[in-house]
């Protein structure tokens, strides 16, 4: 175990983990992949205010990138992590190399029907699986009785919220909202791989979904009409290659008419200048996401 300025502990063992886990009140966790930024930063203060302890992970998990993925490029700078988490009061930041993690012989996956097949999980095979099996092992290592994950990652979050329903994981799952930029962009580490004209660029993905909650509230509900209102935006911009623009239900399996749910929800992925960048919104914004009625359905 180390100390990191500001006081972070940094421990990348689970025997470490264990140790300064011990003993301690509640404990809220924060799972990420570093690089981090201010979505990050509005989690771990969340953890921190509603427990003893803001737990942060830091692991850019193989399982979960596939072959044509960006791996080796993934963003990474520790110490300025370290600082980020130290400032927004995460007391312990666990970052285990893959090596402890995925140890020689490590043969389990944990996948799910349903909720991750459409969207990402068609567009990026074996992805949710790679989610679900390292969310889970880091849930079992850290023990916290909150995990926070962003609204950002919808299908994610509807992802894990599912497996610990079916798999009675004892912890409490809580979306934290899209933190976005003054343009409109939703925060993420991976608009560090785009240049400021780019970045002003892909502020397309969350004006087409805003065309489609104007489309909805000017009273559409034919999904594919509502879609076209967001893919005609997307297509003012020749740089922009769409994996999907979808309205969906709170189970995200697409239906070919929107019935009222306030946790029905327009998903956007696209590739702009080589970079895969995804984005939602609720369908109707004056519903705000119930605490009770979770992305995935109740528990
Ligand atoms: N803009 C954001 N607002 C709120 N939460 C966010 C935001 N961006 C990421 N998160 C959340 O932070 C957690 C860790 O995400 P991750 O480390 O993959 O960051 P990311 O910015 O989403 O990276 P990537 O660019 O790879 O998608 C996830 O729960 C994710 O939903
Ligand atoms: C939840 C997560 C940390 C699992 O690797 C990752 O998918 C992420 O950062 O969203
Ligand atoms: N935030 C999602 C992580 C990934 O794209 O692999």
């Amino acid at each position: 175990m180390t100390e990191a300025p500001g006081g972070v502990q940094v421990v990348r063992t689970p025997e470490a983990l264990r140790a300064v886990r011990q003993g301690l009140g509640p404990v809220g966790f924060v799972p990420t992949m570093g690089y981090l930024h201010e979505g990050h930063a509005a989690l771990i203060r969340r953890a921190r205010q509603e427990n003893a302890l803001a737990v942060v992970s830091i692991f850019v998990n193989p399982m979960q990138f596939g072959p044509t993925d960006d791996l080796a490029r993934y963003p990474r700078d520790l110490d300025r992590d370290l600082r980020v988490c130290a400032e927004a009061g995460a007391q312990v930041v666990f970052t285990p190399d893959a090596g402890v993690m995925y140890p020689p012989g490590f043969s389990t996956q944990v996948s799910l029907t349903g909720v991750s097949e459409p969207l990402d999980g068609a567009a990026r095979p074996g992805h949710f699986t790679g989610v679900a099996t390292v969310v889970l092992k880091l849930l079992n290592l850290v023990q916290p009785d909150r995990a926070y994950f962003g609204e950002k990652d919808w299908q994610q979050l509807a992802v894990i919220r599912r497996m610990v329903a079916d798999l009675n994981v004892p912890v409490q799952v809580v979306g934290v909202p899209t933190v976005r930029a003054d343009s409109g962009l939703a925060l993420s580490s991976r608009n560090s791989y785009l240049g400021t004209e780019q970045q002003a660029r892909a502020t397309v993905l969350s004006r087409a979904l805003r065309a489609v909650q104007a489309a909805y509230a000017a009273g559409e509900r034919d999904t594919a009409r509502l879609e076209q209102a967001g893919l005609d935006v997307l297509a003012t911009d020749p740089e922009v290659q769409p994996d999907y623009l979808a309205v969906v239900p709170p189970d995200l399996q697409r239906q070919p008419t929107v019935t009222p749910d306030p946790l029905n929800r327009v998903l956007v992925a696209a590739r702009m200048f080589g970079v895969r960048l995804i984005d939602n919104l609720p369908l109707d914004p004056a519903d705000p996401v119930p605490a009770a009625l979770p992305p995935g359905g109740p528990a």
